[in-house]
């Protein structure tokens, strides 16, 4: 069976490619791998989180039997001097096409800004301001910050509902 390969290994980023293979009843079994994003751990504006997740995508092609290369990535972005948690999606594909798509943004609290501008990443600046255990592999902080309203993998499924459907704009609607 043809695989779509995801270039992570976080569950929440799995999640939201197995449910849009559900949801549009794909022949895709999943191969998840842990692959370089290129970027920072912690990218810091919409252009890394991006580059982030097309290298990601392109990674996978190489590194898999994969005819499809998934990257999902998150990071923070700037709009004056507000802050948001950013995503972006890359879907690669055989033929060397990238298709790409952003997904929610969402305001950090002023606190978790403190904490990111003095170098730690989101992920363990959310877990100590919860009290959780890795958020960013469950409900994310966009789960958090809408009380489970939007989790991660929803928002990332969103992404991925939105590079699906351009490869198929864009290759005839191959499963009509
Ligand atoms: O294993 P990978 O795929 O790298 O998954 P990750 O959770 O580290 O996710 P990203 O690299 O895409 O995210 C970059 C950084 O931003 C954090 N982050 C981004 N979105 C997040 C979210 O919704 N919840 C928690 N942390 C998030 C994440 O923990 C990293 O510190
Ligand atoms: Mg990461």
């Amino acid at each position: 069976m043809v695989c779509i390969g995801i270039g992570s290994q976080n569950p929440a980023k799995i999640k939201a490619v197995e449910r849009l293979i559900a949801l549009k009843q794909l022949d895709y079994t999943v191969e998840s791998l842990s692959v370089p994003s290129g970027v920072s751990d912690q990218p810091m504006t919409d252009e890394e989180t991006l580059a982030g997740a097309v290298n990601r995508a392109e990674a996978v092609l190489q590194q898999s039997d994969a005819v499809i290369g998934i990257g999902l990535e998150g990071g923070i972005m700037e709009i004056g001097n507000q802050v948001f948690v950013c995503n972006w999606g890359a879907l690669a594909d055989k033929m060397g096409r990238i298709y790409t798509a952003g997904g929610a943004r969402i305001k950090l609290p002023d606190l978790l800004v403190t904490e990111i501008r003095e170098g730690r990443e989101l992920g363990v600046v959310i877990d100590d301001y919860t009290q959780k255990l890795n958020v960013r592999k469950k409900e994310g902080t966009v789960g958090i910050l809408t009380k489970g309203l939007v989790t991660r993998d929803d928002m990332f499924f969103h992404v991925m509902k939105i590079l699906y459907g351009q490869y198929q704009f864009y290759n005839g609607n191959a499963d009509e």
